[in-house]
């Protein structure tokens, strides 16, 4: 019987497996950042023990940074310490650091690929959740807790349990003005954030394949969102484009080599998956989160949920604690649903596609009054590009703060916080209470979906400004 992708680069790192022990695996590559790597490098320490390769890792600090200012000194008192430390420990292990006003800085998962880090048929970790999003280029990847992070330090391999797989295809094409935002939001409520428990998920069909490197990294950024912890997609020739000539990816004919064996990747015919979903992206509308979790989501031009919908009783509870959160009235359409803050960036749709989309809808207009709209490249590269592109002008202009790179608003860790009360038009991932910020209300959406939302001061279709 053939095999799934997930179970070829799997097996293809398998070093040990020992009866009643999870089989051991070799781990590629491994990017850390400032938040979950200060104990993995104290424990090493205190053990006497160096990096095992510390050629195959990178680092980069973006969670707890200031996106005002490339400065130590504009981050907030945590911040300098855990930034301070890991300069300190990337110096001692010799690991190379791309940090504040590197122009290779930026969001862990936007800068792996950028590099040409990441690479198909690889095993890639980090000490974070959405370490999943490296899986667009059929790498591997998943995210790990301080003590893996340690673990691969000292010895570049990590027990880890084979995963069921799951195939997603998605078949059609995306409509105008629909991302792979819409389609992973659009997935995420169909399986409910639990629906991805212990598989390894690969997303195919007709509309993955039709995306960018960028749109399918926004997939497999929100496989754990679904709570799988790998979301991969067979590489192809647009995954090859991408790297080509990438400062970490292989040269010459170290590249035709590698690229002969990635094509050998793709899931065989006749491979069996255990489980199997199918959605017709052609049908789908934008989307958009109404609740507390990503799987709480509608499309743009639908209705608040009636609570009588829920057939399940759980759903129904944890529906209604939502609603009570988000103050939202069951039953209004969305697009009622007044917003005062919106957040374009994250390592979901920090990518210039992103900006680009958003700016298409942005040009020649202004943010709506009383609307505080930010945007946050995912890297220094990606500012770079939109700034020479015209781009970020664009935004400027629209009445957006053009900021640094880094997870800002993504997360209630450094200077940029919604406020207590505020609803958020959000590109990033997560939507759980006071995840923007004490008291703040997120809904998730598309970039064409915060920019349109940002000009009419409420939730929008963004069909309507194109
Ligand atoms: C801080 C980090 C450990 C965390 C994660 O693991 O995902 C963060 O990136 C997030 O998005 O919540
Ligand atoms: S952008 Fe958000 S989701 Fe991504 S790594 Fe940063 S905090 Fe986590």
């Amino acid at each position: 019987m053939g095999k799934t992708l997930y179970e070829k680069v799997y097996d293809a790192h398998v070093v040990m497996q020992k009866e009643g022990e999870l089989p051991l695996l070799y781990i590629d590559r491994h990017i850390i950042h400032e938040v979950t790597s200060p104990q993995a490098f104290a424990g090493l320490r205190a053990a006497g023990r160096k990096l095992r390769r510390p050629d195959l890792m990178i680092a980069t600090m973006d969670h707890d940074i200031s996106t005002q200012r490339p400065t130590l000194e504009a981050c907030m008192p945590l911040a300098k310490k855990q930034v301070t430390t890991l300069i300190e420990n990337c110096r001692e292990f010799g690991v190379k650091l791309f940090g504040l006003g590197d122009a290779r800085q930026g969001i862990v998962h936007i800068i792996g690929p950028q590099e040409g880090f990441t690479l198909p048929g690889t095993t890639l970790v980090c000490g974070d959740s959405h370490t999943a999003t490296h899986g667009a280029f059929g790498a591997l990847a998943f995210g790990i807790g301080t003590s893996e992070v340690e673990h691969v330090m000292a010895t570049q391999t990590l027990k880890q349990q084979r995963l069921k797989t799951m195939r997603i295809r998605c078949d059609g094409r995306l409509g105008k003005g629909l991302s792979a935002k819409d389609l992973i939001l659009a997935i995420a409520g169909r399986l409910t954030t639990a629906g991805g428990t212990g598989y390894a998920v690969e997303f195919a069909g007709e509309a993955v394949k039709a995306l960018t490197m960028e749109g399918r990294m926004t997939l497999s950024n929100m496989a754990i969102e679904m709570g799988a912890k790998v979301g991969m997609v067979a590489p192809d020739e647009v995954t090859f484009e991408y790297l080509k000539g990438r400062p970490y990816a292989p040269k010459g004919k170290d590249w035709d080599e590698a690229v002969a064996y990635w094509r050998t990747l793709a899931s065989d015919p006749d491979a069996k998956f255990d489980a199997e979903v199918v959605l017709d992206a052609s049908k789908l509308e934008p989307q958009v989160t109404w609740g507390t979790n990503p799987g709480q989501e509608t499309a743009i031009t639908g209705k608040v949920p009636v609570l009588e919908s829920f057939e399940n009783v759980v759903a129904r509870e944890s529906a209604e604690n939502a609603l009570k959160y988000i103050e939202l009235e069951p039953g209004a359409p969305m697009t009622s649903a007044k917003i005062d803050t919106v957040f374009i960036g994250s390592c979901t749709n920090g990518r210039i596609e992103d900006f680009r989309a958003a700016a298409e809808i942005l040009k020649g207009r202004k943010v709506a009054p009383g609307v505080r709209a930010l945007a946050v490249p995912g890297s220094a590269q990606v500012r770079e590009m939109a700034e020479a592109e015209g781009i970020a002008q664009i935004f400027r202009d629209a009445g957006f703060e053009w900021r640094l790179p880094g997870c800002s608003m993504c997360l209630a860790m450094n200077d940029d916080r919604a406020e207590p009360g505020s609803r958020v038009a959000s590109t990033s991932n997560r939507n759980f209470v006071g995840r923007q910020g004490r008291g703040s209300r997120t809904h998730l959406m598309s970039p064409a979906s915060a920019a349109a939302s940002a000009v009419a001061g409420r939730i929008a279709d963004p069909r309507d400004y194109l």
